[in-house]
This record gives structure tokens, sequence and C-alpha cells, in this order.
């Protein structure tokens, strides 16, 4: 089995962790796998905040015409990178365990965003992360700040900023959670819909595929995946708009909280739903409608 992935540390600790899963669920040789390298988009682009360069989906596009073009037989994404519309003929077949979800974050003049003092810069190129930060810090000076990992450790300590959000669940998979100062906390800093949790896409009726993925799909992630990736479809989510959202599974019972906000943190909308785990879709696209509706049209006016 070929496993695409690009090529950063982050994704090839995703794809190395998807071939460990696999073999361990076959009785496999590690042989048996081949990870292939290929660099996207989104990897290139690194001089403007990729809301501005096309949005989601410049970190899937070459993954799969790779697998269009039967180079790979699967690719392995954090499932926050992935547009809610896939390709034809493409599908999410199986998700790992979720790690945990919070952001992180990375302080220099302060261990925790509270803390800083009044005025200090923040790098951050999300626009959700960007808006709640404002949302609890409106006199911090939130700057853009892109790039992996190690530039923008680097960043801090030429003193761009006095510190940035990184996901949790990203700095772990690649060893480096020794970085973080504080962990935020999911009620006042939601996470994206998808942080944490790795997913595969395969070909639909690529059955040889998907019967080796089911044993290593975890059922739970894939619900309150389900979830958070309706509400982000009855948004209408892309990287332009500020959307957090986040569902537990609790045995067969799911909870879900989302929301949205303007860029500037001072507004927003919220809704929480609690329902049966195996209604996931329909909690997360009856939760989006709700905030749709509440928001309004003026809202997403002037700046999405
Ligand atoms: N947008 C880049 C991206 N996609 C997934 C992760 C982290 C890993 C995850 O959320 O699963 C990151 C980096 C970050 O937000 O810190």
């Amino acid at each position: 089995m070929r496993i695409g992935t690009r090529g950063s540390l982050l994704a090839l600790a995703q794809a190395h962790e998807t071939r460990a899963r696999l073999m361990a669920a076959h009785g496999l040789p590690e042989e048996a796998f081949e990870i292939v390298t290929i660099s996207t988009s989104g990897d290139r682009i690194q001089d403007r905040p990729l809301s501005l360069a096309g949005g989601k989906g410049l970190f899937t596009k070459e993954l799969e015409e790779a697998m269009y073009a039967d180079e790979i037989d699967i690719a392995v994404h954090s499932s926050k990178d992935m547009p809610t519309q896939l390709p034809d003929g493409l599908e999410l077949s199986a998700f790992l365990p979720r790690e945990d979800p919070r952001d992180a974050f990375i302080g220099r003049a302060a261990p925790s965003i509270m803390e800083l003092p009044q005025g200090a810069v923040v790098g951050s190129s999300s626009l959700r992360r960007q808006a709640l930060i404002r949302r609890m810090r409106p006199d911090l000076d939130v700057v853009m700040f892109r790039g992996n990992v190690q530039t923008r450790l680097r960043k801090l300590d030429e003193g761009v900023a006095e510190g940035t959000i990184l996901a949790n669940a990203g700095l772990r998979r690649i060893g480096l959670e020794e970085v973080i100062t504080d962990l935020m906390a999911l009620d006042a800093f939601p996470p994206a819909p998808g942080q944490g949790a790795i997913c595969i896409e395969s070909r639909i009726g690529d059955t040889a595929v998907t019967n080796m993925l089911q044993a290593i799909d975890h059922k739970p992630t894939g619900q309150a995946l389900a979830c958070e990736r309706a509400f982000l479809a009855a948004l209408d989510g892309s990287c332009r708009t500020p959307i957090a959202g986040y569902a537990e599974i609790d045995g067969d019972r799911l909870s879900f909280a989302g929301l949205i906000l303007t860029p500037d943190g001072t507004l927003w909308h919220e809704a929480k739903a609690d329902g049966r785990a195996a209604d996931a879709a329909e909690i997360g696209r009856n939760a989006g409608d709700e905030v749709r509706a509440r928001a309004g049209t003026t809202f997403f006016e002037g700046w999405s």
C-alpha cells in the first residue's frame, strides 16, 4: 500500500502513525507499505496568509491528483485542513483516535495570554485564533505569523512577538510539547473543526484499500468529525471565516459547541447541542443553521 503524505515534519509523523497502526492491525511488516512524499502548494506558499492564497485545499490538491493518477493508494491528512466538499470519487474512509484538540500557547514575556503585558504582540495566521485572542485580550497586537514550527519559534527568539498559538496535537506529534507554556481552555478558546484528528482519504470503491482501513478506523473520532464537518458545511466555512467547533463523544452520546466570530473578536454567535452520536451530522448541521440564522446576513458582510 502506497501512503501519500506531505513532506512536513508533522505530515510525516502522521503518515508514520498510520503505517504503524496498519502494520499492527494486519500483522504486516514495514515493507508492505511505501510512504510517498508529495509537495503541495500549501507547503510552497510562505509569503501570505493561506486564507488569501486559496484557503483549504492547498494542502490536499496534489495528493488527490496522485490518487487519481494511481501513484498512491491513500492520503493521510490533518482533518482540520480538509475542505468539507471532497473531489468526485474520493472519500474520508478512516479517522485515527483523536489527539488532544486544544490549542497551545507558547509564551515568552508570560506563560499565558491573560498574563501578557498590555499591548504585547502575539503572532498567528489563523483567523480563528486571531479573533479568539482579540476576544480575550482586545489590547493585544495580533500580527500575521506563518511558517512551520521552527520558523515561528525562531521569530519568538528574535523578539518579533511575545507569543504564538499552535495546535497541541501537532506539537506533540513532532515531539515539541516542551515549548508549550499554557493550554487554552476548550470553552474560551474552542478549536477548529477537525483539530487533532488524522484522517485518511481514499478512492471510493477501492474495496481492497477500504477493507484494510476499516481495521484502524476509530468510530468515536469519525462521529465527532461528522458533526464538526457538517457544522462547517452548513456555514459554508472557509479559511476566511473565523469558525470554531468541537464535538465530544461519550459512549453513544455527543455534545457539540460551535462558534463564529468577527475577525476583531467583538461579536460572536454560539450554538450548543446534545444528542445521539449516531445523529452526529444532523446535530452539526442544525447547529450551523442555528448560528447562521442568529448571525443574520449582515454578520458576514464586509469581511467574508
Ligand atoms: N493548518 C496547519 C495545521 N494543520 C493541522 C495542524 C495541527 C495538527 C492537528 O490539528 O491535527 C496544523 C498546525 C497548527 O494548527 O498548529
